[in-house]
């Protein structure tokens, strides 16, 4: 009789880390780890690496931020690559990165849960065969590394009257292209860099997006005179305070961009860093929405008080129709579904220590990509949790 219980569960030994994620922060970790003779094993829930970027992001997906800044630890871009490269080139890469590093995470493994046996002095990781059920594995090891990311699960929020509207909605995660809503009327929950993306997209594709801001939010150009915002926002980092830098980038903005307001957006009152940093709150770098807001194609609509057949009734008691919602809410981390007995992790699922020490807990827990820095904080914590066990794993191999 096929058994799920503890007993029978096949148990595998790890000699050096369990990482739990094979995005880019648990492939790089595992490189900077190999790099320095220290074995790994990585587990995935899905059946390749990167998965977000691979089977959750649409077709136009680009970096926005200048390509040096995306790089994983000892691996450059192909020289070939534009400054902002696609999707399919960052892919390209990561899969070229995972293969030259030797790293070959193990797919299809859910982690469902981790706790340390003090006692034994071991990490417990229980791993879900993702497409059997019941079949289940036990990794037992030193350490382990959360390498499950800031965009581990969706946001969806609760709508009154959502079950009334009749038509499809989805998460931005489903969506690939504007193909299958040409023609249609929109309604695109959210305006952040997904939110105004898919409404470029579907803007292309003769669709007619309505996008809700029910917020104030910060939308920056991704250029300035052919140099990247975010560029001029790190140069200018490094002599000038958080604060300053924001009142620059908001002054540069309102230079670039106009008044925004007419538009229906309104600027936070924190700063676009400020609100990065201590929110997570990422500004929107425009690609071409904007455009699109001012020539009429896109309608800014504000927050949504309920659902109702075919439409929505917003918080000005306006009405408007729908054919199909995209909710474009954002995403959460699932830390706190699965680590148990730890509470170096917050119920939000980031480290209750902010960066740059988010990356060490106790009893050889650590962490990497929970920075809210994007792919140069994943390098960053990668280097520092790659260089501390194996620092620990060369004394603990030095005395056999
Ligand atoms: C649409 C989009 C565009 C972005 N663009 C940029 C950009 O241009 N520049 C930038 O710097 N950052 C960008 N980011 C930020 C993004 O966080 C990073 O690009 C990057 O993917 C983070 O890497 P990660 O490995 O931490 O997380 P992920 O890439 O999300 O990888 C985490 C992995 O963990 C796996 N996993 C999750 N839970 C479990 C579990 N319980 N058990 C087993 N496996 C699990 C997932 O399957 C996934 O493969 C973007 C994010 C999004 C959503
Ligand atoms: N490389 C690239 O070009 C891209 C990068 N990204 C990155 O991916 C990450 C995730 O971005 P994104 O998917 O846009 O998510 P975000 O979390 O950045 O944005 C979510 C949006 O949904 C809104 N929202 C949430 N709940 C509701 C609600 N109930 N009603 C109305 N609005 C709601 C939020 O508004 P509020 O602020 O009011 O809560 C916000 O505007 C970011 O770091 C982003 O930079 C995303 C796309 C492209
Ligand atoms: O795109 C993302 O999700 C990122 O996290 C990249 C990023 C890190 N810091 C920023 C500051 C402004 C805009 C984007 C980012």
């Amino acid at each position: 009789m096929a058994s799920s219980s503890a007993a029978s569960r096949p148990v595998v030994w790890v000699n050096g880390p369990i990482v739990v994620g094979a995005g880019p922060a648990g492939l790089s970790v595992a490189a900077c780890l190999r790099a320095r003779g220290v074995p790994s094993v990585v587990l995935d829930r899905a059946d390749c690496v990167a998965s977000l970027w691979q089977r959750r992001t649409y077709d136009r997906l680009r970096l926005h931020l200048p390509r040096h800044f995306c790089e994983l630890p000892g691996m450059p871009f192909p020289d070939h690559y534009p400054e902002y490269p696609s999707k399919r080139q960052f892919v390209d890469y990561l899969e070229a990165y995972a293969a030259a590093s030797g790293v070959e995470p193990r797919f299809n493994q859910a982690v469902t849960s981790a706790r340390y046996d003090a006692a034994a002095g071991l990490w417990r990781v229980r791993a879900d065969h993702a497409a059997v059920a019941g079949d289940a594995t036990e990794y037992i090891g030193r350490w382990l590394v959360v390498a499950t990311g800031e965009n581990a699960e969706c946001v969806v929020p609760e709508f009154e009257g959502a079950k009334e509207f009749g038509g499809p909605v989805s998460h931005v995660q489903e969506y690939k292209s504007g193909e299958a809503y040409r023609g249609k009327r929109v309604l695109v929950v959210g305006c952040g860099n997904s939110g105004m993306e898919v409404c470029l997209d579907l803007c292309d594709h003769n669709a007619l997006p309505a996008m809700v801001v029910r917020d104030s939010v910060h939308v920056l150009p991704r250029e300035m005179f052919g140099v990247a915002t975010f560029s001029v926002a790190v140069f200018l980092l490094r002599f000038l305070p958080l604060w300053l830098v924001d009142m620059i980038l908001v002054l540069l903005a309102r230079l670039f961009l106009g008044n925004l307001e007419k538009l229906g957006i309104r600027r936070p009152s924190g700063g676009p860093l400020e609100l990065k940093n201590s929110r997570g709150r990422t500004p929107v770098l425009d690609i071409g929405a904007l455009a699109r807001i001012r020539s009429g194609d896109i309608e800014v609509v504000p927050g949504i008080r309920r659902f109702f057949r075919g439409g929505a009734e917003l918080t000005d008691g306006r009405r408007v129709a729908a054919d199909a919602v995209i909710l474009a809410t954002g995403y959460h981390s699932n830390v706190p579904q699965w680590l148990k007995g730890s509470d170096f992790f917050t119920e939000d699922g980031y480290p209750r220590v902010p960066f740059p020490h988010g990356w060490k807990g106790e009893s050889g827990l650590y962490s990497v990509g929970f920075t809210r820095r994007g792919l140069s904080g994943v390098s960053s914590d990668a280097v520092k949790v790659a260089h501390d066990i194996a620092t620990a794993w060369e004394q603990q191999t030095s005395t056999l």
